[in-house]
């Protein structure tokens, strides 16, 4: 007899067509956890997405977890589902909510698709000039450092807007690419449309991912015992060891949501543990990188600080502070 048994357990995630996505998935791995148990997707449309114009002008990325944090508080859901890459990491989770689970990693690489009818291939066989869609910072300055004729424009919305407006199918873009998460489309069934996968490790023609890129951040409150316990279930240690690795980090570079910031941490088959980090200048044209590793035993966020402090020594504060919040 499941202790859940007498009332769906409410599930609150945006109302976009990944975020429910991941809300039926988590809604999905729950089910198999404890037979009996429903659930109900709370989908909630949040001011950023309605938003148009750029996300920094409104108070940033963490918009997009904020109303559902709220609604957490409140007790109109019982568990939150997020992209650990959308929630911040210069601010502390809200009072009274807890990180009770991390989902393990999906493929964090960044992705490069064409418009419906393109030749290309390959980033190699963009002709100079060419123009990419992104609204990442971090994707644009990455982008940039190896092409510096790259010419990057901003895209939002939705991914599957995107993806019409770079196939022409609805005005406002014209674009021979559009740089995105992998994680994201897989959520949305549409790896079909990639063409080339950036390489994480830091090479010059590779985009080093976002800090916590490809993970599912499950929250509750922190006074919700039984929640609390089931969504610990589903916690994966390793992403969670490099999810704290990463930011760690990020939180020592107190960066905003509109800095140019990369953090990876991967884990090797003996738990070795490998965290890299860059920040750029917007164009690309100057970034500090630090990189360390530690055994299975040593404390991840130590890792995350170290790395940090690296990069502060060659800085990445100036870096960080040249560029507006917004
Ligand atoms: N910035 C929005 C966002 N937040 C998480 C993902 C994708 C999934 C993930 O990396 O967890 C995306 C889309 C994208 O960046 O293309």
């Amino acid at each position: 007899m499941s202790e859940f048994s007498d009332r769906p357990l409410r599930v609150g995630g945006r109302a976009s067509a990944m975020a429910l996505a991941q809300t039926e998935h988590v809604s999905r791995l729950l089910a198999r956890l404890e037979p009996g148990l429903r659930t109900e997707t709370v989908a909630t449309s949040t001011e950023a997405d309605r938003w148009p114009g750029e996300l920094s002008r409104l108070g940033g990325k963490g918009l997009f977890v904020k109303a559902i944090d709220e609604q957490l508080r409140r007790g109109e859901v019982d568990l939150a589902v997020h992209c650990l890459k959308d929630v911040p990491g210069d601010q502390p989770l809200p009072e009274g909510l807890t990180l009770a689970a991390v989902l393990p990693r999906a493929d964090a690489r960044d992705v490069l698709v064409v418009p419906a009818g393109s030749a290309v291939t390959s980033p190699g066989e963009l002709p100079a000039g060419a123009t990419l869609a992104t609204s990442s910072v971090r994707r644009r300055a990455q982008l940039l450092a190896a092409r510096p004729d790259l010419e990057i424009v901003p895209v939002r919305g939705a991914v599957g807007s995107r993806l019409e407006k770079l196939d022409g199918a609805r005005a406002g873009l014209r674009a021979d690419g559009l740089v995105l998460a992998r994680a994201g489309l897989e959520r949305l069934g549409l790896t079909g449309r990639i063409v080339h996968h950036f390489g994480v490790e830091g090479r010059a023609d590779g985009i080093v991912p976002a800090v916590g890129a490809g993970v599912l951040a499950l929250q509750c409150r922190a006074d919700d015992v039984p929640v609390t316990r089931l969504l610990a279930r589903l916690d994966d240690p390793r992403t969670r060891a490099e999810a704290s690795a990463e930011r760690a980090l990020l939180r020592g570079l107190r960066g905003h949501c509109n800095s140019p910031i990369a953090g990876h941490c991967t884990t090797e088959p003996d738990g070795r543990r490998t965290l890299r980090g860059l920040v750029f200048s917007p164009d690309g044209g100057r970034f500090v990188r630090a990189a360390a590793s530690r055994g299975p035993e040593a404390d991840p966020a130590a890792l995350g600080t170290e790395v940090c402090a690296e990069l502060l020594r060659q800085g990445a504060r100036e870096l960080i502070d040249s560029v507006q919040p917004g």
